[in-house]
């Protein structure tokens, strides 16, 4: 898979996705991360990039012409059709279903505003999707453009060693995770249920699912909403929440 990404600060997206799963994925060419900067191919010796927003007030705006300049180039760097996300507080909510399907894309361009954002005639004539991760507003685009990096490249073919592809389930059900343990069995801070060393693995399979449920139940009840549970997935959330009343 190829991201280009498309902002003012572009090593900052390098830098966040050059470590760990994303790290690797980057060195082993199972994503291929490219930046470039609309600075590189605006006008003038001041190379501007951005100028007072029509109609007053605070704040600037990220010129439509040196940035569709860039994208043209970026279009032109790889025959692959590219899907066009700009990150911002007004974008849909990223969720891991989204993901699934942006990391199944070919190739993914990233537009990162900076400022009040970008001038919307570029918008609405080159972006595909308007994305947000949250409801909150940071001070570029840059930091949203490095977890969308993240989140589709731990999905690439290999990113994740076998072990690792358990950790791709446990959200991909839409449930939260289980509860995680390791070293020592016995601690101040408590000891490891004992299942997890029974060497039962249909009793483990059964005890993370229902810590699964039970957990998505207290914390994320959203995540259930609109959601058919499996006659066995019901039975485990009942037994789970009335152990929990003892
Ligand atoms: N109106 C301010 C806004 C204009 C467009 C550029 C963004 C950059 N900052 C971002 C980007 C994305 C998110 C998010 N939640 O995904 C939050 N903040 C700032």
């Amino acid at each position: 898979m190829r991201i280009d990404v498309v902002s003012l600060f572009p090593e900052e997206v390098d830098r966040c996705t050059a470590f760990g799963v994303t790290g690797r994925a980057r060195e082993r060419g199972l994503l291929q991360l490219h930046g470039w900067n609309p600075r590189d191919y605006a006008d003038g010796n001041y190379r501007k990039t951005d100028d007072r927003t029509f109609g007053g007030g605070p704040g600037m705006v990220m010129l439509v012409e040196p940035l569709r300049r860039c994208l043209a180039a970026v279009r032109e760097a790889d025959p692959a059709p590219v899907h066009v996300v700009y990150l911002s507080p007004q974008g849909r909510r990223l969720d891991q279903k989204r993901v699934r399907e942006l990391a199944a894309m070919p190739r993914l361009v990233l537009l990162c505003g900076r400022y009040e954002g970008v001038d919307e005639r570029l918008v609405q004539a080159e972006v595909d999707e308007e994305l947000s991760i949250g409801d909150y507003v940071l001070s570029g685009g840059e930091l949203a453009a490095a977890i969308v990096v993240d989140t589709v490249a731990r999905l690439q073919d290999g990113a994740l060693n076998d072990a690792g592809s358990a950790e791709q389930d446990s959200f991909e059900d839409g449930l939260l995770d289980c509860p995680h343990y390791s070293h020592p069995v016995e601690h101040a801070y408590g000891v490891v249920p004992a299942v997890l060393r029974s060497g039962n693995h249909a009793a483990i399979a059964r005890w993370r699912r229902q810590q699964a449920l039970v957990r998505t139940w207290q914390r994320r009840p959203d995540l259930l909403e609109g959601r058919e549970l499996s006659k066995a997935d019901r039975k485990l959330l009942q037994e789970g929440l009335a152990a929990l009343e003892r």
